[in-house]
Formats: C-alpha cells, sequence, structure tokens
C-alpha cells in the first residue's frame, strides 16, 4: 500500500485519518437538502491557506519522502492525540518519524489536531442529523407502502384476503428497512451511521469493520450508499411530479389513486369472470356479392371470426375473398343477424312508376298506332290524317316526322305514332313500354283479312290493346267491306256491325272519306278508356325514334306518359342518360314543356337509346349516371349470357309455370301450310287440363319472321316451326334477344315435346346448332352418282356428316344427310363461306336451282332440374 492509495481512500469516503501529514487539499462528504426530502451526498474539498512562520522558513521535506528511514512507533501518535477517532487507523503513514519534530512543530501539531477535533464533533452533528432524517424518510415510506396496501386489502377483501393478511402484517411488523419512525433516531445508533452509514450492511462487510478497510470501503461505497437513495429515485422515476402529487402529506411518496385502483380491480374482476358484452343484432344489407371483410364490418364482428366459422365449415378463406350472397346470409344469421337482400338493380328503385303524390289526374290525348298487311294503305292513311288535321292553328307549320305527330278533333288532341306496323309496336312492347292506347287495323276493303293483318290482331290482343277497325280503299270498285268483317270474324274480332263491341269505320286514305269518322270512333274509344296522367309530377315516357343527328348530336322522340318535361330536367332513357337542352315538337318548334301523350324531340343525350327504351326524370346528374351506368353494365351481361340461356324456351317456361303456377303456356306456331297449323293446334288444344293448357297466340303459314320474334319475346312465348325456318334477320333477332325457335318435322314429336313440357317431365333436350347456308346455283345430272347441285356456300359453313334441309321459299322440302361433299372433284369435310362445292342428298334428288340448303349440327342434352 502507498501513499497516494491512502490519500485516495480518504477523499472517496470521506474519512478522517490521522496523520502528520496532511494534505494541501481536505476533502470530505457532505450530504446536501435537495428539497422535499431528497437529499445527496457531495464530495467537498477545503483547501488551506498555508501559514508560513519563521521557523518554518526552512521546512522540513515532506516527510514521506526523508532520505533516512526510521522505524515508526505508533504509541507518541497515540500519546499526544488525545481522544482517538474511532476506528482511526492504527498505524501512521510509514516514514514519519516524530522524535525529531521542533517546538514549532509541535505546536503546529497541536493545533491542527484541536482543528481536526473540532471537525469531527461537526461531522458527527452532521452524520447524526442525517441519520435521523432519513430514518424519517423510511418510516413515512413505510406508512405510505402499509397505507396503500391496506386500501387495497380492504376493497379486494374477497378476491385478496391473503393479501390483505399479509398487508396488514407488514404494517404492523417493523422491518428492518422500515422501522417505525419515532424509533429510527434510537434505532440508528449515530456513530454507525457516521462512519458506514449502513448497520443493516453490516452483515455484507464484516471484514471491513475489523480492520482497515480502505481498499474495501472503496469497493463496497456505492452499495452502502445504496438504501439512502432508492426512495428519491423511485420517486423520479415513478412519473412527473403534479400538484397533488407535491401537496400530498407524504411528500416524497406517490401511491396510486384510489380510482386507479378501483378501475385495476374492475378490469380484474371483467377478465376474471369473462363477462360477455352484449350483443348487438343488426339488420345486413347484402348485395349479390360481397367480401368476407365487408360483410364482417356490416355485422360488426371480426374479420378472423368469420373466418374461424368458414374453417369449421371446412372452407378455407382470406378476409378479400368473395363471397356469394346465399353463403353470407348464412353466415350473418349464424352470427346471430337479419339480412336484408339488396340487388344492383335497386339502384333503379323509385325511377319509373313512381307513385303520384298528390297532384290531380287529368285526361289525356289517346296514343295511336297504325297497323295492317302491307299495301292496305297504313302509310297513306297516317299522312291523310295529318295533312287534313294538323293542329289547328299551326298552318304553314312545316310537318316534321320526329316519329308521333299529334292530330286536333273537336279541341281534342290524338297523338298518332309514326311507324306503322306491327312489328314497330311490339319490339317498343318487348322493350316493356306500352306505349299504344288504340289500334287501328287496316284492312283493304278489295283485298280483305291476309296474314299480316291476323298478326297485328294477335299482337294488339297480346297487349290487350283496342282495336278500331279502319277498311280503307273504299272508293275501288272492287271493295267489299262485308268480306272484310266476315273475314275478321274468323280471327275473333267482332266488329259492331255484326254485333260485337270493335268500332269499323270505312275510310278512303286516297280520297280522305270518313276520317273524321275514325277521328271520332278513335275519341269515343280514349273515352272508354278513360285516359288519365298527372302532369304536375316528374316525367316518365318512353322513347319512340332515336337517332344520331349530324349537327344537333343524339336526337330521340320520346312520348311523354305522365308528368311534364322541360328543358334543363335530367333524364334517362334506357342505357343512356342527359340533361334536355331542347324540346321540339312535331312542326319542329322549340316548346318550354311536354305533357302526357306529347311527342317531342329532345336534344341533349349523351348517347342514342332504342326505340322503345322508356325514359325518366331522375333528381341529378350522379343518379342518372350510376342507372346508366348500371344499366350498360347488364346489357354486356346481358350479352355474354345470351349463349348459354335463352328466355323463351320450353324448359324455362315449364320451370315458369312451377315456380309461378300460371296455367297459360304461351306458343307462337308457324307452319309450311295452314292444315297442318291447324292439325297442330287441335292436337295442342287437347293436350290442356284444367291446371295447364296451351295459348297459341299466333299462327300461321310461312317462314318465321322478325316479327314473330319480337311478338315471342314481348309474350314470353316459344316459337314453334313446323316445315319451316326462320329468315336471317329472324335467326340473328331470336339469338340476340334469347328466344327458343324449336323446328320440327313430325308433328307426333313436336305434340310430345309440349305435352313434356306441360306436365313438367321434358325429354332430351334437342339443342340444334346452324352451321350454316349454300345456295343451290346449278343442278348437274351425273350418271350412276344422280343429281348433283353445284352451290356456293353462302353462310356460315357446310360440313360433311352434319344435318340438313334443303329450304324452297323459306319452307323446309326434305331434311336428311349429304351424300357428298366436294370441292374440285375431291371430297372434302368442310367447305367456307364463299366457297363453291358440289353437294347430294342420299336418297332424294329433287333439288332447283335457287334452294338453299341450310346445315345443322344437333347435339342431344339431357335434361337437369
Ligand atoms: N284507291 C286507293 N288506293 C289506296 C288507298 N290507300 C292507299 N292506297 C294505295 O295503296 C298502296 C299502298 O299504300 P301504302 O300507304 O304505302 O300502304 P302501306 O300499308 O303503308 O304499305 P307498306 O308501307 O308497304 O306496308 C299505294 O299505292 C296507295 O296509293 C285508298 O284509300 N284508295
Amino acid at each position: 500500500m502507498s501513499d497516494s492509495n491512502d490519500d485516495k481512500t480518504i477523499s472517496v469516503t470521506g474519512k478522517k485519518t490521522f496523520s502528520l501529514k496532511r494534505p494541501a487539499i481536505e476533502q470530505g462528504m457532505v450530504r446536501q437538502e435537495m428539497g422535499r426530502g431528497r437529499t445527496k451526498s457531495v464530495v467537498v474539498e477545503t483547501r488551506k491557506r498555508r501559514v508560513t512562520r519563521p521557523e518554518d522558513e526552512n521546512p522540513v521535506p515532506p516527510v514521506t519522502f526523508k532520505p533516512r528511514p526510521a522505524p515508526v512507533t505508533e504509541k507518541p501518535v497515540v500519546t499526544v492525540v488525545p481522544p482517538p477517532p474511532p476506528r482511526a487507523p492504527a498505524t501512521p503513514p510509514r516514514g514519519a518519524v516524530l522524535n525529531q519534530l521542533s517546538a514549532g512543530e509541535v505546536e503546529a501539531r497541536r493545533r491542527a489536531l484541536q482543528d481536526s477535533r473540532v471537525r469531527d464533533i461537526e461531522e458527527r452533528k452532521r452524520a447524526e442529523a442525517d441519520a435521523i432524517r432519513r430514518a424519517e424518510e423510511e418510516a413515512r415510506q413505510a406508512a405510505a407502502d402499509a397505507e396503500a396496501a391496506r386500501l387495497k386489502a380492504i376493497e379486494d377483501a374477497a378476491a385478496a384476503k391473503e393479501a390483505a393478511e399479509q398487508a396488514k402484517i407488514e404494517a404492523a411488523s417493523p422491518t428492518p428497512s422500515a422501522p417505525p419512525a419515532e424509533a429510527a433516531p434510537v434505532a440508528v445508533p449515530v456513530d454507525d451511521a457516521a462512519r458506514g452509514r449502513r448497520r443493516d450492511n453490516e452483515s455484507e462487510a464484516p471484514a471491513r469493520t475489523g480492520g482497515p478497510a480502505r481498499p474495501g470501503a472503496k469497493v463496497t461505497r456505492p452499495e452502502t450508499a445504496k438504501p439512502t437513495r432508492p426512495k428519491a429515485e423511485e420517486d423520479r422515476r415513478r412519473g412527473k411530479l403534479t400538484l397533488t402529487a407535491a401537496l400530498n402529506d407524504d411528500g416524497n411518496s406517490r401511491g396510486r389513486s384510489l380510482s386507479a385502483m378501483r378501475r385495476r380491480q374492475e378490469k380484474m374482476r371483467r377478465s376474471s369472470m369473462q363477462e360477455p358484452r352484449e350483443k348487438v343484432m343488426r339488420e345486413v344489407q347484402l348485395p349479390e356479392t360481397i367480401t368476407i371483410q365487408e360483410l364482417s364490418q356490416r355485422m360488426a364482428e371480426r374479420s378472423v371470426d368469420v373466418i374461424k366459422f368458414l374453417m369449421k365449415e371446412g372452407q378455407m378463406m382470406k378476409p378479400g375473398d368473395i363471397i356469394d350472397a346465399d353463403l353470407a346470409e348464412l353466415i350473418a344469421s349464424e352470427f346471430g343477424h337479419t339480412v336484408k337482400r339488396v340487388s344492383e338493380s335497386d339502384v333503379e328503385l323509385g325511377i319509373f312508376n313512381v307513385a303520384d303524390e298528390g297532384g290531380e289526374l287529368v285526361s289525356r290525348p289517346p296514343v295511336v298506332t297504325i297497323m295492317g298487311h302491307v299495301d292496305h294503305g297504313k302509310t297513306s292513311l297516317l299522312d291523310a290524317i295529318r295533312d287534313a288535321n294538323v293542329v289547328s292553328g299551326e298552318a304553314g307549320g312545316i310537318t316534321q316526322h320526329i316519329g308521333a305527330y299529334q292530330v286536333e278533333k273537336n279541341g281534342k288532341l290524338i297523338t298518332f305514332i309514326d311507324t306503322p306496323g306491327h312489328a314497330a309496336f311490339t319490339a317498343m312492347r318487348a322493350r316493356g313500354a306500352q306505349a299504344t292506347d288504340i289500334a287501328i287495323l287496316v284492312v283493304a276493303a278489295d283485298d280483305s283479312v291476309m296474314p299480316q293483318t291476323v298478326e297485328s290482331i294477335n299482337h294488339a290482343k297480346a297487349a290487350g290493346v283496342p282495336i278500331i277497325v279502319a277498311i280503307n280503299k273504299i272508293d275501288k270498285p272492287s271493295a267489299d267491306p262485308q268480306k272484310v268483317r266476315t273475314g275478321l270474324l274468323q280471327h275473333e274480332v267482332f266488329v259492331e256491325s255484326m254485333g260485337g263491341e270493335v268500332l269499323d269505320v270505312e275510310v278512303s286514305a286516297i280520297k280522305h272519306t270518313n276520317l273524321d269518322k275514325l277521328l271520332d270512333a278513335i275519341l269515343l274509344q280514349a273515352e272508354l278508356l278513360d285516359l288519365k296522367a298527372n302532369p304536375t309530377r316528374t316525367a316518365e315516357g318512353v322513347v319512340v325514334e332515336a337517332k344520331l343527328d349530324r349537327g344537333r348530336g343524339s336526337v330521340a322522340t320520346v312520348l311523354v306518359q305522365t308528368g311534364t318535361l322541360r328543358p334543363g330536367d335530367i333524364l334517362v332513357a334506357g342505357d343512356q342518360w342527359g340533361r334536355v337542352r331542347a324540346l321540339v315538337n312535331d312542326r319542329g318548334e322549340q316548346v318550354k314543356e311536354a305533357g302526357p301523350a306529347f311527342p317531342v324531340e329532345i336534344l341533349g343525350i349523351q348517347g342514342t337509346p332504342q326505340a322503345g327504351d322508356r325514359f325518366a326524370v331522375v333528381e341529378n346528374e350522379g343518379r342518372a349516371r350510376e342507372i346508366a351506368e348500371y344499366r350498360q353494365r347488364l346489357a354486356r351481361d346481358k350479352a355474354a349470357a345470351r349463349q348459354s340461356g335463352t328466355r323463351g324456351s320450353l324448359e324455362q317456361m315449364m320451370t315458369q309455370l312451377q315456380d309461378t303456377g300460371s296455367q297459360e303456356f304461351p306458343l307462337l306456331i308457324k307452319g309450311d301450310v295452314q292444315g297442318s297449323i291447324e292439325a297442330i293446334a287441335g292436337a295442342i288444344d287437347k293436350l290442356g287440363t284444367d291446371e295447364v293448357r296451351a295459348r297459341i297466340i299466333h299462327s300461321g303459314a310461312g317462314g318465321i319472321t322478325e316479327s314473330d320474334i319480337s311478338l315471342a319475346e314481348a309474350s314470353g312465348a316459344a316459337i314453334i316451326g313446323f316445315n319451316v325456318r326462320a329468315n336471317k334477320q329472324a335467326r340473328d333477332a331470336a339469338e340476340r334477344d334469347g328466344v327458343e325457335i324449336r323446328y320440327y318435322n313430325i308433328i307426333y314429336d313436336l305434340v310430345d315435346d309440349v305435352k313434356a313440357a306441360m306436365s313438367g317431365m321434358l325429354s332430351p333436350e334437342r339443342r340444334e346448332t346452324f352451321l350454316g347456308n349454300a345456295e343451290i346455283l346449278e343442278v348437274f345430272n351425273i350418271t350412276k352418282v344422280g343429281k348433283v347441285a353445284g352451290c356456293r356456300v353462302t353462310e356460315g359453313k357446310v360440313e360433311r356428316g352434319s344435318g340438313v334441309r334443303l329450304i324452297r321459299d323459306n319452307v323446309v322440302i326434305h331434311e336428311g344427310k349429304l351424300k357428298t361433299l366436294k370441292r374440285f372433284k375431291d371430297e372434302v369435310a368442310e367447305v367456307h363461306g364463299g366457297q363453291e362445292c358440289g353437294m347430294a342428298f342420299e336418297n332424294y334428288e329433287d333439288i332447283r336451282a335457287g334452294d338453299v340448303i341450310e346445315c345443322f349440327r344437333v347435339e342431344h342434352i339431357t335434361r337437369t332440374l
């Protein structure tokens, strides 16, 4: 051990070692008050000015470096310094020679000893005060802890009885670290505190107390200081000092607040009891498809719970997966929620057929359509009426063909739809628009009832529209109006003069004869119908015609059916929408409004709607755009789904019958001759029972036309072709509108199928795929082979091995198989459109130039219902 080491020890521990050699700098430990009971130890250095005396002029060199080593005795030191400080080192520093001191030196030493004694006393007092304060702090802390434990124990009596006991025990019994406050000064010896500070640490340092413990003291110092600091440090770390804490009696300790403890207890009680929260049952809106995440949100459940449920059901899914409404409903009901299914089409809700809110119903003009057989004078009659009865006061106005016009008779208006013919009428009806109130059936007096007259009758009847018969061309000498009347009887049109209720007027379009009578009849019929509408509500109606006009953009002629349309209105028409820029009437004049049954041209629609589309005024552009987009999407989907299903199919009809309990089975029959049609109609009629019967909405001889398709579509009927085919336009229309056409050449098969459909047991579906048509250009008679048709494939392709039909004037002459299919003398598998080929039928030779050979493939698909 060196001197320097000794010095260091003193400075660190603060102990005073009695030594002859006093360091120039004195050091000591002082406890400094930090406020609110906190203290800290501070090392204090005291620098003393050296006093020089005459005898000290030659100062004794430092004893430690004295060259003469001399034995060091303790005794003189002990005698010179009367009260040896407790635990003072027994050995003075080596190298001190006492017996060679001068008188001055002795005097100086005596003074030094006195000073040190005074210092010792002061330090002892200070240490005593420190010890008392520390003891008080500890006691206060212990009391606070005990109080906290006691409160906790009281409030949580049931749950923590033992803890309460323990807390009480702790509170009652003093621990070494927490003696009672009043006992503290007695319990902690002052001198012990001054020297070793911690009596309770004595067990840790027995070796230190026994002898000179400088190195040991140095090492253990942090430990000995430890118990005095923790409280202050804990307080500092526990959190920020608040006003409450500062004003607290404890001063230096912050316990948990009462409410914090209550909260904690409540939390513990909840978690221990696992109290289920009250579940809120919701009405979950389900669209056709929904993601699991969205469904969970709508149910206010966790998506992980939904996924767990699905896993239990054996389906591994992710939150982003899309499920259908059925599964979503199952999940929702499993979680205890109710379900409300909504569909995309809900966007259209409240657009059409909006109920009148108050407003008075006022009479409106009737809307009339003219129908009839070709060349019976429909156009002539329409023109004659228009020319003769242009709305009074408007003379000179240039008549515009906008698709509809109005005439005036006896101060009453009549609206005519300018597109004659039942095809247009039914096309409109097929789109859901029943624009017409009255149908004028034009029958030429010199020609009587013809096939299209019958079609027109059937179309009007299917629509439930009353008919007025206009017997035209009565100016002609060959006119026989009576023949027309009797002819109509066969088709269940009973005119007044024959005892029926149907009004009939003999007219001449050319001579303008009886046009007034016809108009009177229309007004009379309108009166019977009591046509009324509310002009004060938002407008609804139907598109009569639409076109893209150069310079004016999209132009649509609409017929307002209810409400009043004005410029600035936002409307949706079919899958188009727009803001009405201008309204133009049938005389080319801009008008400010169009009321019920008024035809007007609208400018401002974004695209071109289709004739027959319904239109309605909506409240804002957003809604209009939304509906238009939905409808465009729907149209695309429909187009995509067209291949997969047909609307007017026997199968579907049967399902409908089962679903709706409907008792009618609508059919449209076209045959090669009237006789076979009658036979078919008779056979089908016999199939009828009390529960279900077939209703032939139209039948006729001849090929299947576009008008048949639209009638079938509008009436939801299936078309049966007996030995007849559909022409190209009709085929396209059937495909577009999803109407099934079934071809038969044996009445027995036809009746069997209808019977099966009606009784709910359909035989395997015979699905026929059209492959192509070839026109016979020339017929060659080749010996040994027979008749060979030199053809050009006009449509699609022709395949060897497929079924073929020979068609003459849209009537099937023969159905069978091909014997040969040749191209430049070679037998080929198929011939494509535009190419020429040679064909011969098996066992059939009656072929002529101009005949058409239809090629088709037949598949039998077993029905699954
Ligand atoms: N004598 C006479 N001829 C008439 C009368 N009405 C029409 N015609 C003639 O009959 C022919 C056909 O008349 P349209 O008005 O074109 O007949 P439509 O029914 O419109 O004919 P499509 O448009 O082909 O269906 C024309 O040549 C007319 O001149 C009439 O009252 N008397």
